[in-house]
């Protein structure tokens, strides 16, 4: 796949266009970019449009936190196929106007000849156009545009807004079912107080910034990918209320694993919710607890992959 932060791709070959910002690249937008990867058959590649918002964010999505960092949705996006992969920042076409956005960026530079979009999409300046205005525009060019129709779940659309409360919730099942994989993060393992070691259990530290979405704080059993190898872990996500922390973060104790992590990215899937984030009187309680989150999370770990879990 190959990826770029233009409004354009460098070939001419002809496209199908799946157009969305895709945070999570859950089970609704698998269905739009699916349509697009369906494309390939007929001779077109797909190329997924979606957009960075450093600084410049649609209405919409103002002050959301994310679901996915960049690099785990190009991971994604490859896995599922796609050709392409653009992410220019948003304030590079939030100005245009709709026919500007269909024509030059969809037809000229992309060289759409299908494009696929969301039941509720809408581009060009202010958000002012949808999926039909977008069927008006490309008609003539004889670009077919494709609205996907709502995924539901119990009834109700899949959304990333949805799946944000049910993680922060603590509901990790639903957020799984939603996303159609476990929810994961994947950033680089910082130095932390050097307590884990102290205490017989060692942890990968990943700091979760501001702008992402935050698990319910408490432990979790979880998959963490070394070099794509899969470990059983048991991960706290918080401020760590015994020992004190000013920032929240993700701590895994890897099971049957030794070795060096700092300065690497790991990616640490989250499987199961075990248990809230304690407060503890002393250090030995606390030891003792995360002993028991490491049996329990192997045993949970054991079971979703027996039960078939993505790896
Ligand atoms: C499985 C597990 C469960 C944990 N549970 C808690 C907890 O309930 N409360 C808490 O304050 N810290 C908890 N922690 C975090 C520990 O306080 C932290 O890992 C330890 O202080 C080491 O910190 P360090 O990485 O800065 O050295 C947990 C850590 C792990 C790995
Ligand atoms: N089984 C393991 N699980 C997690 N980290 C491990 C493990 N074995 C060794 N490590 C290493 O130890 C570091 C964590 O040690 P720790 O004493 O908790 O220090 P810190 O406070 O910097 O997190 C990790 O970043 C990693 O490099």
């Amino acid at each position: 796949m190959k990826t770029a932060m233009t409004l354009s791709i460098e070939t001419k070959h002809p496209t199908a266009v799946a157009v969305g910002f895709f945070d999570g690249v859950h089970l609704g937008h698998r269905a739009v970019i699916e349509s697009a990867l369906a494309e390939r058959k007929n001779g077109l590649e797909c190329c997924v449009f979606s957009f960075a918002m450093n600084g410049s964010a649609p209405a919409a999505k103002k002050g959301a936190r994310l679901l996915q960092s960049i690099t785990l949705k190009k991971q994604t996006l490859e896995e599922m196929g796609a050709d392409w992969l653009l992410i220019p920042h948003f304030s590079n076409f939030m100005g245009l106007t709709p026919e500007q956005f269909a024509v030059d960026v969809l037809l000229r530079g992309l060289h759409a000849r299908v494009v696929c979009c969301g039941y509720d999409y809408r581009f060009g300046k202010g958000a002012c156009a949808g999926a039909a205005e977008l069927a008006d525009l490309l008609a003539p060019h004889g670009v077919a545009v494709r609205q996907i129709g709502a995924v539901l779940d119990e009834g109700r659309p899949v959304s990333s807004t949805r799946i944000r409360s049910a993680l922060e919730a603590g509901r990790l099942e639903e957020a799984n079912r939603l996303l159609g994989r476990p929810f994961a993060i994947d950033w680089t393992v910082e130095h932390g107080r050097k307590l884990g070691h102290k205490l017989g259990f060692p942890t990968a530290n990943q700091h979760i910034g501001e702008e992402f979405a935050r698990p319910r704080f408490g432990v979790y059993a979880t998959r963490v990918l070394i070099d794509g190898v899969p470990y059983a872990a048991a991960t706290n996500v918080g401020i760590k209320p015994t020992v004190g922390s000013d920032c929240v973060s993700a701590e895994s104790y890897i099971l049957d694993w030794t070795g060096d992590l700092y300065g690497r990215r790991i990616e640490t899937q989250f499987l199961k919710f075990l248990r809230p984030e304690e407060k503890f009187e002393t250090l030995e309680e606390l030891r003792h607890a995360i002993g028991v989150d490491a049996e329990r999370a192997r045993e949970a770990v054991a079971a979703a992959c027996a039960a078939g879990d993505r790896t």
